[in-house]
C-alpha cells in the first residue's frame, strides 16, 4: 500500500475532529480554525504536517524544487504591490475597475503607472491568493489581501521587504568577505544598506524606520505569544512581589500578553531609549500599573536587582556568540539564587530534518 493511505486515514481523522470543534465553537460560516485554540492546536500542526506530507509525495522532485525557485516572483509582486499600496487602494468591500485604480493611484502619488502591467502583476498575485477578480476588469479583495489594509501587517510586510529581503540577498557576500564576521557592524544588512553601524544603532538614526520596525515587530508577535505563554510556568510566578524584567524587549509586546493573562506579577520592559518611548505610548491604560519600560542597554550591567525571571525573547539570535555571552555577563550581578533566565527562541533540533510544519510548541 502506498504511503499516502495512512496519510490520509490521519488526515481524515483529524478533520473529523476539528469540523467537530469548529461546529460546536464558532459562529456559521467561519472556515479557518483560530491559532492557539486549546485542544486543538495539536490537532491543526499535526493536520498541516500531514497535508505537507502528503503534498511532498504527490510532487515529483523537480516540481518540488522550482516551488522554491520561482519563490523569488511572489516577493517581487509583493514588493510593487506594497510600494504602490494597493491595499489601500483597493476598497475593503466591493470592487474597483483597473482603471479607477490606476487614476487613483496616479493621483494620490504623482507618479505614473500604467493599467496593463499593474494588471499582470495583480493577476499574478491572485494566484497566490492576493486580491480577487469578481469579474472581467475589476479587482477587489481577498481575504489575505484585506488584512495587508491593517497598518501593523503592512508595516511588518515593508520590513520585511525592505529591511531584511536587502540584507538577505548580502548574506553570501557577508559570508565570504573576506570570512564570516562575528562584528554587529559587518553583517550582511551593513552592506546591503551601506552603514557601519551595527542595525539597530543604525534604525536609532532613522526615526522612522525605527518605528515602522518596533511596530512591524511587535505586530508579527502576536501569533507566536501563546507558545511563550505555554511553555512556562507563569502561574507559578504570578504572585504580588514577582517580577520579570524582558531584557530586550522592544514595544513589550510579549510583557503586555504576559500581563494579560495574569494577576499579579510585574514587567520590566527594557530596551533602547527610543523603543522604550514608543513601547510606553501603546501601552494598554489597564496594564500600566504592571508593566513598566526602562531604558536599558543590554550591553551594560542589569540594574535591576534580585528579579525572578530575565526574560530574552527573541534577543539571542540577532548576535554572535561573543555577543550573547557579554548580553549574559552584563546579567550575572544581578542573579539571586533561584532567579531564572528565560530564552525563548526558534531552534534547530540537533539532527536538523524536513519540517512542512514549521511551529511546535517547546
Ligand atoms: C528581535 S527584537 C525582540 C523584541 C522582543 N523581545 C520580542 O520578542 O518581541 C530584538 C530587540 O532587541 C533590542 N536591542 C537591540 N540592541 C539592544 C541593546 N544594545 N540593548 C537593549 N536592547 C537592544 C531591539 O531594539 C529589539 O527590540
Amino acid at each position: 500500500m502506498s504511503e499516502l493511505h495512512p496519510l490520509a486515514w490521519s488526515v481524515y481523522d483529524i478533520a473529523d475532529q476539528i469540523d467537530r470543534f469548529k461546529e460546536s465553537t464558532y459562529p456559521e460560516n467561519q472556515h479557518w480554525i483560530k491559532e492557539g485554540d486549546e485542544g486543538l492546536e495539536k490537532a491543526r500542526l499535526t493536520l498541516l504536517g500531514d497535508l505537507e506530507a502528503m503534498k511532498r509525495q504527490l510532487q515529483s522532485p523537480e516540481e518540488a524544487l522550482s516551488d522554491i525557485m520561482y519563490f523569488p516572483a511572489d516577493l517581487a509582486s509583493l514588493l510593487i504591490i506594497h510600494d504602490l499600496n494597493l491595499p489601500q487602494l483597493i476598497p475593503p468591500s466591493g470592487s474597483i475597475s483597473y482603471d479607477d485604480l490606476v487614476m487613483s493611484h496616479n493621483t494620490q502619488t504623482g507618479t505614473c503607472v500604467e493599467e496593463d502591467p499593474l494588471r499582470r502583476i495583480i493577476s499574478y498575485a491572485i494566484t497566490k491568493g492576493i486580491f480577487r477578480e469578481p469579474e472581467r476588469g475589476r479587482v477587489a479583495h481577498s481575504e489575505l489581501s484585506l488584512l495587508l489594509r491593517d497598518s501593523g501587517l503592512f508595516e511588518l510586510l515593508g520590513v520585511s521587504l525592505q529591511e531584511l529581503l536587502p540584507a538577505l540577498l548580502r548574506l553570501p557576500d557577508a559570508f565570504t568577505s573576506p570570512r564570516e564576521s562575528i562584528e554587529p557592524n559587518e553583517t550582511a544588512y551593513n552592506i546591503a544598506h551601506g552603514t557601519d553601524l551595527p542595525m539597530y544603532r543604525f534604525l536609532q538614526q532613522h526615526p522612522e524606520r525605527a518605528k515602522r520596525f518596533g511596530r512591524a515587530m511587535s505586530h508579527g508577535r502576536h501569533v507566536d505569544n501563546h507558545f511563550l505563554q505555554q511553555s512556562f510556568a507563569w502561574a507559578k510566578y504570578d504572585s504580588p512581589g514577582m517580577t520579570i524584567v524582558d531584557v530586550g524587549g522592544g514595544h513589550g509586546n510579549a510583557a503586555a500578553f504576559l500581563a494579560s493573562s495574569t494577576k499579579h506579577m510585574r514587567f520590566i520592559v527594557q530596551d533602547l531609549d527610543h523603543i522604550v518611548a514608543a513601547g510606553k505610548a501603546m501601552l494598554p491604560a489597564e496594564l500600566r500599573s504592571r508593566v513598566d519600560f526602562t531604558a536599558h542597554d543590554f550591553f551594560d550591567e542589569q540594574p535591576v536587582k534580585g528579579a525572578d525571571v530575565y526574560l530574552l525573547a527573541r534577543i539571542m539570535l540577532n548576535w554572535s556568540e561573543k555577543y550573547c555571552l557579554k548580553i549574559l555577563r552584563a546579567l550575572v550581578p544581578a542573579l539571586k539564587v533561584g532567579a531564572k533566565i528565560l530564552f525563548y527562541e526558534h531552534v534547530f533540533d540537533a539532527t536538523a530534518e524536513y519540517r512542512g510544519n514549521h511551529k511546535e510548541k517547546w
